[in-house]
């Protein structure tokens, strides 16, 4: 990607951007050009996103809205996951930190620097900004944040005054049979799920966030993702997981607004006032044991599914959308304990990405699936499908190894803040 960037002297370079300028102004100042011209040469113009539903026009998501961008709009190719810990108990910094952070996330979403930018006409403080993004376009960076179970009490405290506003559908996780969690890579009093088409876009997202939040939050854990899993767009080709097979078939679509309103928006009937057009993350690291897998007949790892690894088709169908026919798939397969017939009507949005973190010092690929789930009401979607999941073929390939869960409020409003219906 041609970057337009200062010189690595420290000192401001004559073609360095201007204060504040927008890595999109900037592109179109000094670096349209010669994105044009390579552009051109290599046919990058005719390039497009598989979820871009064919367009190659990246335009920047939306951040202000009814709904946190991050959810229902179109998959991202990349992630960056963090999860905070508040080290403060002060409601006000907390509160001041969440403003800070949403005019942050305004500007990066857009594909601007942040505040006065990253090379600021006054050089003797830190620069809002830490620059590695410049340069780069928006890559549809969306920022999602959730609040999750001991931000309102922890250890018995009631630290920042909004126990009692605590949803009943924010519930702590059950344990599930199979799992081995580590405490280090689970849990945390604020989430947030930074999503683009460049990772260095999400990276440098999360990074700013934890800078400016210094002194009142700390990064408990974090994780990279590569690869959607899964795609709210339908008519894209469906990416497939490390397994090798078609991920995100069956998932609600992002223009879907009745399964949308159904199964993943929270509403104020729904008893917490503050969460109306939010929605709760279900996050899990599942570690997948790629080695034994790939020693497995191909036969196996379409029962182990309930659909073919070419097409993606159910059992004794052809084509991918076919419908399934559950009596025809092994009674462990993933698909059909899954299902929504085989769960009450459950149904969640996956927006889940592979990731590899190197080996595990044994020669096995340290590597798996970071699942993400959005939904109405946790008890009802994650924990009724997990439960089923528990004579699923496909636990002797997996195990969950982290685990977190946040209610994502609300869209925020021009002018507003993040977390303004649950402080205000
Ligand atoms: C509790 C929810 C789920 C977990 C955890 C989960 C893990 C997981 N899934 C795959 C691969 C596939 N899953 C597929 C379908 C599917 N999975 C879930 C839920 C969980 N998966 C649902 C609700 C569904 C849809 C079921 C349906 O309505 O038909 C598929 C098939 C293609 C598709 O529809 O997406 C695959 C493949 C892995 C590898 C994994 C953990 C590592
Ligand atoms: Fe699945």
């Amino acid at each position: 990607m041609t970057q337009s960037r200062p010189s690595d002297t420290g000192s401001r370079s004559p073609d360095a951007p201007r204060a504040g300028m927008s890595r999109r102004r900037m592109l179109g100042f000094s670096g349209a050009s010669l994105l044009v011209g390579a552009a051109a040469g290599a046919g990058l113009d005719r390039v497009a996103s598989a979820d871009t539903g064919g367009t190659d026009t990246a335009a920047p998501v939306p951040f202000h809205g009814p709904h946190q961008a991050g959810i229902a709009t179109p998959v991202q190719d990349r992630l960056h996951f963090a999860a905070f810990d508040v080290t403060t108990d002060d409601r006000g910094k907390l509160v001041q930190m969440l403003k800070d952070w949403t005019k942050a996330a305004a500007d990066m979403t857009a594909g601007r620097a942040i505040g006065d930018g990253a090379i600021p006409e006054v050089a003797v403080a830190p620069p809002d900004d830490t620059g590695e993004a410049l340069g780069l376009p928006a890559s549809r960076l969306t920022l999602t944040i959730g609040f999750g179970p001991t931000l309102f009490e922890k250890d018995g405290k009631d630290r920042f005054g909004i126990k009692a506003r605590r949803p009943a559908a924010l519930v702590d996780l059950p344990h599930f049979s199979g799992e081995n969690l580590d405490p280090d890579r689970s849990g945390g009093d604020i989430c947030v799920q930074a999503c683009a088409d460049d990772p260095q876009v999400a990276v440098h997202a999360i990074r700013n966030l934890a800078r400016i939040g210094m002194g009142v939050v700390g990064v408990r854990w974090s994780q990279l993702g590569f690869g959607k899993t899964s795609s709210t767009t339908p008519d894209a080709q469906t990416p497939r997981n490390l397994f090798g097979f078609k991920d995100g078939t069956d998932n609600i679509g992002a223009n879907d607004t009745a399964l949308l309103d159904k199964h993943v928006w929270a509403a104020g009937a729904d008893g917490s006032d503050w969460m109306a057009g939010g929605s709760y993350l279900v996050a899990r690291r599942i570690r997948m044991h790629i080695e034994i897998w790939d020693r497995t007949s191909l036969r196996e790892q379409e029962d182990v599914f309930g659909r073919s690894k070419s097409e993606g088709a159910p059992v004794g169908e052809k084509k991918e959308r076919d419908k399934p026919v559950l009596a025809r798939m092994k009674p462990d397969a993933h698909v059909r304990l899954a299902h929504p017939d085989s769960n009450g009507g459950a149904r969640i949005l996956r927006r889940g990405y592979s990731f590899t973190d190197g080996s595990d010092g044994l020669g096995r690929l340290e590597a798996g699936l970071f699942f993400i789930a959005f939904q109405r009401d946790p008890r009802t979607g994650f924990i009724k499908i997990q439960e089923s999941l528990a004579s699923d073929a496909m636990n002797e390939y997996v195990q969950h190894v982290g685990s977190g869960i946040f209610a994502c409020p609300p869209g925020v409003k021009e002018g507003g803040y993040w977390g303004e219906t649950l402080f205000a």
